[in-house]
């Protein structure tokens, strides 16, 4: 962690920014994947009477090489859009299109990998064994197989466990047998539906890594999920669906951003620069709402934690604050202990 940065943020009405954040940027057309034109879906009973609108007049396109959110509460209908995508629904007005066809033409789904939010593999197949099932779905020769299924078991984290029945892996180990499967056919387009349910915060940070290794690859993902924090770290653009209607749509970093705060960070500012850097922020008319030290993620503490005890097994000296709250004589006390932890070590 970074204690030696500063951040300071001001709002100010020169910081002000109104450009609008959710404003669709105009589309080429030849770079579109996923395209839903007025799209509607109706569930109806056995007597044809409406039961659900769950996809209301929606409207959105995904475009090639991005990462795309689709987000919203239980039943907001992302479920069904994904299925409207892979054409096993009908729209009951309006229309889905997939690489420039309607999604009801199944040949597309050659081109497309999903992983469900339940991947119902068979149990008594051990990893390998489910890969190549797959691959001979897709017509894929023998020795296409072997090389796809090794490149897949690495790249998923799971050579060690290649010959383990599934019915013997945890849950993060059939999410990401699920995932691999997903991309048996080498897909331009990837659905992934809760990619990261079941996983510890490592497989997590596999997976957001893996989602971004496939856009570095070209492929386009479009993921449904309820863990924004995910959401927030890998993706360019989002959608936020509520009981069916769009409520937002637009690139993560325009959506997120407060516009009338102004963020600078800093490091070696002595107290004297501090002070200056708040007279100059007052004679400016700004207002200063905080100057302290940033705070890291969560995930990153853990993730350094648990590098950190794998190279350097044994007990871990707990940080000197014990939850007490922070202080300038607490950060030195870390300061000492993390010393003192160096001097253990060499
Ligand atoms: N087969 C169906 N018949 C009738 N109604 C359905 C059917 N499938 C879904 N619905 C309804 O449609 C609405 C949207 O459901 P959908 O599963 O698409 O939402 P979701 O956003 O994926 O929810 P979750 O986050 O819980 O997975 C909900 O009200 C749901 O009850």
């Amino acid at each position: 962690m970074d204690t030696d940065s500063t951040a300071v943020a001001g709002s100010t009405e020169a910081g002000a920014d109104n450009a609008t954040a959710t404003a669709p940027s105009q589309s080429t057309g030849s770079d579109v994947v996923i395209e839903t034109r007025n799209l509607n879906k109706i569930y109806k009973d056995f007597w044809g009477r409406k039961k659900v609108h769950a996809v209301k007049s929606l409207d959105i396109e995904v475009r090639k090489g991005e990462i795309f959110g689709l987000l919203g509460p239980n039943g907001s209908g992302k479920s069904t859009t994904i299925k409207l995508i892979l054409g096993l629904l009908f729209p009951t007005t309006g229309r889905v299109l997939v690489f420039d066809k309607d999604a009801t033409e199944t040949k597309k789904n050659e081109r497309i990998g999903y992983l469900p939010e339940e991947s119902y593999l068979y149990q008594f197949l051990n990893a390998e064994e489910t890969l190549d099932f797959y691959g001979r779905l897709f017509d894929m020769s023998g020795a296409q197989r072997r090389e796809r299924v090794n490149e897949l078991l690495s790249l998923v984290g799971l050579q060690a466990a290649r010959h383990r029945q599934l019915r013997e892996y945890s849950k993060g180990m059939r999410r990401r047998v699920g995932l691999a499967q997903a991309l048996i056919n080498d897909p331009d387009l990837v659905l992934l539906d809760e990619p990261t349910t079941g996983l510890d915060p490592i497989g997590i940070r596999e997976m957001k890594d893996l989602i971004i290794a496939l856009r570095d690859q070209g492929k386009t993902v479009l993921l449904c999920s309820h863990q924004l924090g995910d959401v927030q770290d890998v993706c360019d653009r989002v959608a936020i669906l509520h009981q069916g209607e769009l409520k937002e749509l637009g690139r993560v970093t325009d959506l997120l951003k407060v516009r009338d705060i102004t963020e600078v960070h800093a490091t070696g500012l002595s107290e004297d620069a501090k002070a200056e850097i708040r007279d100059v922020i007052s004679r400016h008319g700004g207002d200063l709402k905080s100057m302290d030290n940033p705070t890291a993620t969560m995930e990153d503490l853990f993730l350094d934690i648990v590098r950190e005890s794998e190279a350097r097994p044994g007990a871990r000296r707990v940080s000197a604050s014990m939850g007490e709250p922070s202080s300038d004589a607490a950060a030195g006390q870390e300061d000492a202990v993390a010393s003192k932890d160096e001097a253990d070590r060499s």
